[in-house]
């Protein structure tokens, strides 16, 4: 099968919106941004060995690959629009294919979020997703803004993906329905992108957590020069990380990474608005620190952090 039939069979999606003025089969797509519209712009790489084990289900490459790069857009407060796709594949398999197609498509129709243009190489297996959409002018939710005095918060739960990779890579032994759903949560992160607009209205900082929350912690506080206190009592964790011990569960939870959910900053008193707000949409949101009087630093329940704890691509050069 050559390349230009994997194209034609599984990245030419029909029904393109009216913004698509040339998606896939020319050399490049022609969009249409809305009137009063930022365009908004992110790219992750996805490699095979290094952001998902080998033998992960090509469905589920498929849907994180597209998931990591929604979760970018979800944190500036972005709606989803377009994306194009770089695969590098090493053989032609076409059921492989497939699949892969079929979970990031299932992903796609869920956000409204339409591929437009790629490319398909032969390689060692890599997975290019870039992600476009769009805010109102100057609206654009960033890392530098927290404020002092800001609460710090997160919604979903932490740890669960860093627990079902150690599952995976059998280092973690946990009771069956506990793996599955850590090994899920993995494989299948829920891109938090139905909360941006009431983020847009109520936060003033915001990220996705990929990295860990007090590596990606502190970036937010030294994009905006503030210093912040963290309460690791009150990390939001699931059931499954219950079951382990209190040392294992904060290792996943504050510097595991690959959690996608959001981290952001609000004034105390849109508090119980966006809780409830984000309630009915079926998010938990959880306080676990605020952004307090010092210019730097951050304090783990009254110590200062190392600022080591995260994954780093190059950390063992
Ligand atoms: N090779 C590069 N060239 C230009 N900018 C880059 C390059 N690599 C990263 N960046 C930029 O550096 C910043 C941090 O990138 P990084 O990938 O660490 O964060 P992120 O994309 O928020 O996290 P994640 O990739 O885990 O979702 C982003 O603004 C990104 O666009
Ligand atoms: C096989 C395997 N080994 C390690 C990990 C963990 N992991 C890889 S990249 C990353 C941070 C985000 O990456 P980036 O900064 O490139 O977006 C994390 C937490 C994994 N998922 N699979
Ligand atoms: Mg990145």
């Amino acid at each position: 099968m050559s390349e230009f039939d994997l194209i034609r069979d599984y990245f030419r999606w029909g029904g393109s919106p009216d913004s698509v003025r040339v998606g896939v089969g020319d050399d490049a797509a022609i969009l249409r941004v809305p009137q009063g519209c930022e365009l908004v712009v992110s790219v992750d790489t996805f490699n095979a060995g290094i952001h998902f084990p080998h033998e992960t289900p090509p469905h589920a490459i498929g849907y994180k690959a597209l998931a990591v790069n929604l979760s970018d857009l979800a944190a500036m407060g972005a709606t989803p629009a377009w994306f194009t796709l770089a695969i590098s594949l090493p053989q032609a398999d076409t059921h492989w294919v497939a699949e892969l197609a079929r979970g990031m498509r299932e992903l796609a129709q869920q956000h409204n979020i339409f591929l437009v243009g790629g490319d398909t190489t032969r390689g060692a297996l890599s997975i290019t997703v870039q992600v476009m959409g769009f805010v109102p002018c100057g609206a654009g939710l960033l890392r530098s803004h927290a404020q002092h005095g800001d609460l710090i918060a997160v919604s979903g739960t932490l740890g669960d993906a860093a627990a079902g990779l150690a599952v995976v890579q059998q280092r973690l032994q946990l009771p069956t329905a506990a793996a599955d759903y850590c090994v899920h949560r993995l494989n299948y992160p829920t891109p938090r992108n139905p909360l941006s607009d009431l983020l847009l209205q109520y936060a003033h900082a915001c990220m996705d957590i990929s990295d860990g929350l007090v590596a990606d912690l502190e970036h937010i506080l030294r994009a905006s020069g503030v210093g912040a206190r963290l309460d690791r009592e009150l990390v939001p964790c699931s059931a499954a990380l219950q079951l382990m011990s209190e040392a294992q569960r904060l290792n996943f939870a504050l510097s595991g990474g690959d959690d996608y959910e959001l981290l952001f900053t609000l004034p105390s008193s849109a508090l119980p608005v966006l809780t409830r707000a984000a309630g009915s949409l079926g998010v938990r949101i959880t306080v676990i620190g605020q952004v307090d009087e010092m210019q730097q630093g951050l304090l783990i329940n009254h110590r200062f952090s190392d600022g080591r704890r995260g994954y780093e691509h190059f950390s063992s050069e």
